[in-house]
């Protein structure tokens, strides 16, 4: 049974009462608090501790964003709140442990998927929509994901993206309260993650929470009302993407695309030219660091980038364009996982392009 399945029987192995999800009689007391709680989360794998003690809280109709690297605890996190592990500590969904929710409010996307036999899209999503007391039209339900014509090919004979939007619509067939996606989009291209978003855009709009977790940051900051950065186990940061990155994503930079990396002599003539700019007008000289297509000025705002180019021009290095970009939610990521951008060159047998880099190229 994969873990779709097994959500929706964990809590009928435990006796819990068939409900309606379209019952209104299901908003009980506790819905009016958080959808999520979790304190003190743990959970280990034998030597393994893959939750160190999460604290988190989800609201009611917030898209809660997850991000974190590889094997920082995020699928044992959704496993653990979806009852599908067991792990210490306090985790209530809707008010309660998660293997004592009502099925029919949850809906998991689970990071892999195998179908339990031959079927093609229609019939999985019937599949899974016969474990529910009540689901959504199949039809309607693929072409929220944009799988409508396709809806008679065989399973194994769809493509990985198409694969995986079918996933979705199982997820989604029985119009889950809250709903958990691990790694939606991975392998969909371009247009079907489109066709994703919008389905979760249009059923947070209509009320349900969706807790996501994706290693798309450009995602995870179009959708998520609030984002937790999960590192080694635990939360090491959580808030709104714009609040986290104007708190942990640094500073916009120019970056100055040359014909390769910027020699040692030409970061300094830069620096030297950008202090001298910047020392007439009181302020910091914003630094400068090597990069592999060029170079990179930190701290350049829009009204600074004409005084940037005085300065490149002056320190004599031609350039072939100008990037000027804010911090974006990926550079907070990067910063808070210790996976920061290096200006050195990472290619084996090459040697550090500027020794001031390591620490960020101040001065
Ligand atoms: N069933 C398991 N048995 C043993 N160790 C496990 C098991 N599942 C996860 N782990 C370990 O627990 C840690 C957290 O894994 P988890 O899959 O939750 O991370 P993740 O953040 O989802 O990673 P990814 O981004 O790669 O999906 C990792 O060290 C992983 O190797």
């Amino acid at each position: 049974m994969n873990e779709t399945a097994a959500a929706s029987a964990s809590a009928a192995e435990d006796g819990e009462p068939d409900r309606d999800a379209t019952d209104a009689s299901d908003a009980t007391a506790a819905d009016s608090g958080p959808v999520v709680v979790g304190e003190g989360v743990r959970k280990s794998y034998g030597e393994v501790v893959a939750l160190d003690g999460v604290d988190l809280r989800v609201e009611p109709g917030e898209v809660f964003g997850l991000i974190g690297p590889n094997g920082a605890g995020k699928t044992t996190l959704v496993r653990a709140l979806t009852g599908t592990t067991e792990a210490e500590g306090d985790l209530r969904v809707f008010g309660v442990p998660p293997r004592e929710v009502d099925p029919q409010r949850i809906g998991l996307l689970p990071q892999s998927f195998g179908p339990p036999e031959r079927l093609t899209a229609a019939e999985l999503v019937d599949y899974y929509g016969g474990l529910y007391d009540a689901a959504r039209d199949t039809d309607a339900v693929l072409r929220d994901v944009g799988m409508a014509d396709d809806a008679d090919a065989w399973y194994e004979t769809l493509s990985g993206g198409q694969q995986r939007r079918t996933c979705v619509a199982t997820a989604v067939v029985n119009d889950p309260d809250l709903l958990f996606l691990d790694e939606p989009t991975t392998g969909i291209d371009p247009a079907g993650r489109r066709s994703i978003h919008r389905l979760i855009e249009r059923l947070a709009d209509g009320g349900t929470t969706v807790f996501l977790t994706s290693h798309a940051m450009d995602e995870i900051e179009r959708l998520a009302d609030r984002v937790a950065l999960l590192r080694d186990g635990a939360v090491v940061a959580v808030g709104a993407p714009a609040e986290l990155v104007e708190e942990h994503g640094g500073e916009p930079r120019l970056a100055v695309a040359l014909d390769g990396s910027a020699s040692a002599a030409e970061v300094d003539a830069v620096r030297e030219a950008l202090g001298e700019a910047s020392a007439g007008e009181g302020g910091g000289a914003p630094a400068v660091e090597s990069t592999r297509n060029g170079l990179r000025i930190a701290g350049v705002r829009p009204e600074g980038i004409g005084d940037a180019v005085d300065a490149l021009e002056a320190a004599g290095v031609a350039f072939e364009s100008l990037a000027w970009s804010e911090p974006s939610l990926e550079d907070v990521y990067l910063r808070l996982t210790g996976e920061e951008y290096s200006p050195r060159p990472e290619a084996p047998g090459e040697g550090p392009l500027d020794e001031t880099a390591a620490d960020g190229g101040d001065r």
